[in-house]
């Protein structure tokens, strides 16, 4: 390679990078995996250090890839917020290890190693055990101060419960649990509007986020890694970590001292199908050297520690065979095209699907039936394509030609300009959609009247019993006591005839009788209007308090609404100028559905619990977490959300974290389970 070509080369490769860093770290939607981001990276740092003179300073190879943004205060760190090396490659590794053994001059060190959890770096400071400020690691010099977003995460403590250092920092990794990534999901596919990619840039968009109602809302959690302070008297990483779980800091149990490289690799492999379970995504393994004087001795490069370094997992991949291509009409009359693939087995679990998202995706991928295709599984549960073998590629193929017309009703499908997703317009007459919004309005989290399975409903669509949702309260006992309907059985793959029994009958009647009690808010989600999911559905309901404030009010009114935009906006003002929704939401009222926001007394049941204090930590049965704390109130007591010495109870779900544990154990609180709660409130 010539000098004339390496240098043009290096621009490139930068320009490049900056793209994707771009993309990556202020849009939160990169475009190439990690995997082929990090091979951009190398060859940079190949060709640099082959002509060095063509290295310059701003180099990508030489800093953080991150910045920071106007939203917040900017807050200059203490100690720089650094990159980690890394690799995918074993031998990489061991050629790390004798550069360290080599640097020290030593076999006589240790190693610590940790799990690279998924998600977005935080600096958190405090002062006389009290959370001061929370920062983003921003350009790794100065970063955002969120710490009103971090304060909702509800395992960071806020103030230290044991003695501390005076001033301390304590850094961690700020993750969208997976269980809570779904439930958001799913949230957004029912409320008509694009899932989140993943959840690694979606913890780092929240975090940016400036309502903090919103971040609470999402439920984000964080592990804590790295601890800080010139007081701060430890002489290992293992120390370190030890003093953050005893100030009852969230630490990941799955931590592991080791002796050598050898022990290094082992972890390595265990944790490499084991990482699946966690509640986190993991990306890697990152080493770190256990003694701070070694840490010291080896030092840093421009962009990160010589003392650490992260393996990286591959992203798991499997090949095969497209088969088809079906359409899905969502309630919202959305089309998403399914690929339907030649069965393979991938991180475990047998894939026949993956999602393609819309037409774009489609022609991205120029895919054709027959092609051999590459999935992958990333944050989501379906996995998706992420590309095709042309070597492989049947003859005469032809490029996928999206569908022009509604598979369920034959109606022309159309596009609105700018969207990416094609829509059938026949709301109205549109078998899935009309049964979708059913559904939706009957699901526990709206209505509440789930005793109606999907299967029920058909029944009464097919029999013409009800036409929509506000047909459900006209339904008598008669009506559904017998009522024939169809299950289809998965294994059988066939279709039998059921009727529905007197008990059940009466059940239906009693959840839809039931369901009038149901608040404004949640009626208002019920209805089905698109982008209103559950959070958008209170927010209007706080604000506007009735429904007729909130059918009468204009585009302005509506945007004036904190966080509620243009896009939402004119989707509730559509849907009220329609005359058949009108006349659904009259006939709801008829009913005697709830309209307005009762200014609300609180409920009580009894003073049992009057004067004492919980803490609700872990995963429940009987209950949801709110359910659990509003049950709490109803009785007098008081929900706190971090365990100190004053704290009378803590009740433990399954999966609490350990730290807590401890903590409550240490202090010699009581401890509760859910059925010792539930015992408590009825003795
Ligand atoms: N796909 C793209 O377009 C694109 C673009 C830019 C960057 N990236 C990806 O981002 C990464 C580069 O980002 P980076 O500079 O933040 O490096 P990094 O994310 O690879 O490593 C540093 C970070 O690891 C995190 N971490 C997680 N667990 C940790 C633990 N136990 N101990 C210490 N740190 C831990 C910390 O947040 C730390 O800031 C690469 O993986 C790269 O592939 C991708
Ligand atoms: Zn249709």
């Amino acid at each position: 390679m010539t000098e004339q070509q390496a240098l043009s080369e290096i621009k490139k490769l930068t320009e490049q990078i900056n793209y994707h860093n771009e993309l990556y770290y202020q849009k939160d939607q990169p475009e190439i995996s990690d995997f082929e981001f990090d091979q951009l990276l190398e060859q940079l740092i190949a060709l640099e250090n082959k002509f060095p003179q063509f290295k310059f300073e701003d180099s990508p190879s030489q800093r953080v890839g991150g910045t920071i943004t106007k939203n917040f205060e900017t807050v200059v760190h203490k100690y720089p917020m650094l990159s980690l090396g890394n690799t995918y490659s074993k031998e990489e590794l061991i050629d790390w290890d004798n550069r360290v053994k080599k640097g020290l001059g030593t076999n006589e060190y240790a190693y610590f190693c940790e799990l690279k959890f998924d998600g977005v770096a935080l600096s958190l400071t405090y002062e006389k055990g009290i959370l001061k400020r929370a920062v983003t690691r921003g350009d790794g010099t100065q970063g955002d101060d969120i710490t009103a977003n971090a304060k909702t995460i509800r395992s960071i403590p806020l103030r230290i419960g044991t003695q501390t250092p005076d001033s301390f920092e304590v850094r961690g990794e700020v993750y969208f649990p997976k269980e809570q990534f779904a439930r958001i999901n799913a949230e957004r596919i029912d409320a008509g509007e694009e899932p989140l990619a993943n959840p690694r840039n979606a913890a780092s968009g929240t975090l940016k986020m400036q309502d903090s109602s919103v971040v609470a809302y999402r439920k984000l959690d964080c592990y804590l890694y790295s601890l800080l302070g010139e007081s701060v008297e430890v002489n290992t990483h293992s120390e370190s970590i030890a003093l953050l779980e005893k100030w009852g800091f969230n630490v990941s149990q799955t931590y592991k001292r080791c002796q050598s490289i050898e022990e290094v690799l082992d972890y390595i492999a265990y944790w490499e199908i084991k990482r699946h379970e966690l509640p986190s995504e993991t990306d890697g393994v990152v080493i770190k050297v256990d003694s701070l004087h070694h840490q010291n001795e080896l030092g840093f490069t421009a962009k990160s520690p010589r003392w650490a370094i992260a393996y990286k997992y591959k992203a798991e991949s499997a090949s095969t065979v497209l088969e088809s291509i079906s359409y899905q009409v969502g309630r919202t009359g959305a089309v998403t095209p399914v690929a339907n693939l030649k069965p393979v087995l991938l991180a475990g679990t047998t894939v026949k699907r993956a999602s393609l998202h819309n037409a774009n995706e489609i022609e991205r991928l120029d895919l054709r039936l027959g092609d051999t295709v590459f999935v992958e599984k990333g944050g989501e549960i379906i996995p998706k394509i992420t590309g095709v073998d042309p070597l492989v590629r049947p003859v005469n193929s032809q490029p996928v030609s999206y569908i022009s017309h509604c598979p369920e009703c034959q109606t022309e499908l159309i596009r609105k300009e700018g969207e990416a997703n094609h829509y059938c317009p026949n709301a109205e007459g549109c078998p899935p959609q009309i049964l979708g919004r059913i559904e939706h309005f009957i699901q526990r989290k709206a209505m509440d009247i789930d005793s109606l399975g999907s299967e029920t409903l058909r029944g009464l669509l097919d029999k013409g019993l009800i036409h929509d949702y506000a047909g459900l309260y006209q339904l008598t006992f008669d009506d559904l006591n017998g009522l024939e309907f169809r299950i289809f059985s998965e294994k059988k793959g066939e279709y039998s005839a059921r009727s529905l029994r007197e008990k059940s009958a009466s059940n239906i009647i009693k959840a839809i009788e039931e369901s009038k009690k149901v608040p404004f808010e949640r009626v208002l989600f019920a209805l089905g209007i698109r982008y209103v999911g559950q959070t958008v559905a209170e927010k209007l309901a706080r604000h506007f308090k009735t429904i007729d404030n909130l059918m009468n009010a204009s585009l302005e009114e509506l945007v004036a609404v904190p966080e509620i935009g243009e896009r939402i906006a004119e989707s509730v003002t559509d849907f009220f100028s329609h005359e058949k929704n009108q006349k659904l939401i009259a006939d709801l009222q008829q009913a005697g559905l709830h309209f307005q926001i009762e200014e609300t007394e609180e409920v009580s049941e009894s003073q049992k619990l009057t004067d004492l204090s919980f803490v609700i930590s872990g995963v429940f049965h009987q209950f949801s977490r709110d359910e659990l704390k509003e049950k709490i109130k109803r009785n007098g007591g008081k929900v706190v959300s971090s365990i100190s010495a004053k704290l009378d109870y803590l009740v433990a779900g399954e999966n609490m974290g350990p730290a807590k544990l401890e903590k409550a154990t240490q202090l010699g609180i009581k401890i509760i389970s859910e059925d010792e709660f539930i015992q408590l409130i009825n003795s």
